[in-house]
């Protein structure tokens, strides 16, 4: 069971290869990497599951590893330093290959190292969340989080391949695989309104992890995110797009605190208020739309609403520095009643306080 999705981008294209057992692949790696020089980059709790399998397809090239604590307070500038100080160390060659083994804070954090170790050198992403999967692997966004917000600091570099094997996701926690389902709904709300059905009729499957099942989600999670990037690789208009729930979700990640609430927890409560703010600016006609995709966030145990004890004044201080942002005002995207989402500006202040302040 295979499938390979391609991503045309920059006069060149990367496959996403998807599958069971693709850490076992032995043509696939040696077509990948050849004799190249290798550094991989996971973190402490994929390691013990998945380093061992990666390490026996490498065991013929000239190998280093670097173990990173797992979560999202260290996509930071230290853990950034301390990889470049390792290479260095290391004399890991611009040649080389840069591998991360994880999920989206390993690839952002070792896509922005190999974007920037000695100018750029390549990377294979091999993710190892339903969320890496289908959103942060592919499309080139590289980052690291600054204290005032989240991916503050960062390059578009894109892989030389994904490496999306199934299996791995037999040891994801239960907490982890719904935050990636966050981003898989994103997809039915932006572009793939039929997309929704599909998930509702297949809620239960996909909560049992049914192998085909993911195999189809991911696979069309991933050709509606190649289709957007391979238009718009730098964000310079559709990309953004991909960004619906995060206006919200990064203003309650940076507030919380770094790794508090999982980046997909807080895109699904994002889109829920999204959808809120298309409501009270006349973009959909009703909540039965937000009630129906409320439903299915539920299912996945996804918060909808805020923590009680927000403070609304500084997640709209947080909004107000959000990279999409053009002029002195926040850029959302909406979900519309035609069967896709907008770019917004000029949303007055006190109707995103409304959105966020009501409760139902
Ligand atoms: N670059 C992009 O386009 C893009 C897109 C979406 C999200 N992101 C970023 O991705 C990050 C979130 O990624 P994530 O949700 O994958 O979180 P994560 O990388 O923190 O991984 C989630 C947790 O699960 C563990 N884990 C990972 N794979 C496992 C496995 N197979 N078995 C057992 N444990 C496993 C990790 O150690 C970690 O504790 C955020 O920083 C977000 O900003 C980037
Ligand atoms: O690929 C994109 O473009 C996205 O916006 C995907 C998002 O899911 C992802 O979280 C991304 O890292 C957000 O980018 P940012 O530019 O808002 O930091
Ligand atoms: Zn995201």
């Amino acid at each position: 069971m295979r499938r390979i999705v391609e991503v045309p981008v920059d006069g060149r294209s990367y496959s996403i290869h998807i599958g069971t057992g693709l850490l076992q692949d032995t043509c696939l790696w040696q077509s990948l990497i050849g004799n190249a020089q290798v550094f991989v980059i996971s973190d402490d709790q994929v390691a013990g599951h998945w380093l061992p399998a990666v390490q026996q397809m490498l065991s013929a090239v000239d190998y280093e590893h670097y173990i990173m604590p797992a979560g999202e307070q260290h996509k930071s500038l230290e853990q950034f330093s301390r990889i470049m100080d390792r290479m260095m160390a290391g004399k890991r060659r611009r040649n080389g290959v840069v591998i991360a083994l994880g999920g989206g804070v390993v690839g952002d954090l070792a896509g922005f190292v190999a974007a920037t170790y000695q100018r750029g050198c390549a990377i294979i992403q091999v993710p190892t969340t339903l969320l890496a999967m289908v959103d942060s692997s592919v499309g080139g966004k590289t980052a690291i989080n600054h204290p005032a917000g989240k991916n503050m600091i960062g390059a578009f570099h894109h892989p030389r391949a994904v490496i999306a094997d199934l299996q791995t996701l037999t040891t994801l926690p239960a907490r982890e695989f719904a935050a990636g389902m966050a981003e898989v709904i994103k997809y039915a709300v932006i572009k793939d309104r039929e997309f929704l059905p599909w998930l509702e009729q297949h809620r239960e499957a996909l909560i049992r992890r049914e192998p085909q099942v993911l195999m189809d989600a991911v696979a069309r999670s991933c050709e509606n995110k190649a289709n957007i990037v391979s238009r718009d690789p730098t964000e310079q208009g559709e990309r953004a797009l991909l960004n619906l729930g995060h206006t919200f979700g990064h203003a309650i990640e940076t507030e919380l605190g770094y790794g508090s609430w999982l980046h997909g927890e807080a895109v699904a409560t994002g889109i829920i208020l999204a959808c809120k703010l298309a409501e009270r600016l006349g973009r959909l006609p009703d909540d039965s739309f937000r009630c129906r995709l409320q439903s299915l966030f539920n299912a996945f145990d996804l918060p909808v609403a805020l923590p009680d004890d927000i403070d609304l004044t500084r997640l709209i201080e947080h909004m107000k520095l959000d990279k999409k942002n053009q002029r002195d005002e926040i850029r959302f995207v909406l979900p519309n009643a035609n069967g896709d989402s907008d770019i917004v500006d000029g949303v007055p202040v006190a109707a995103v306080l409304d959105a966020l302040q009501q409760r139902d």
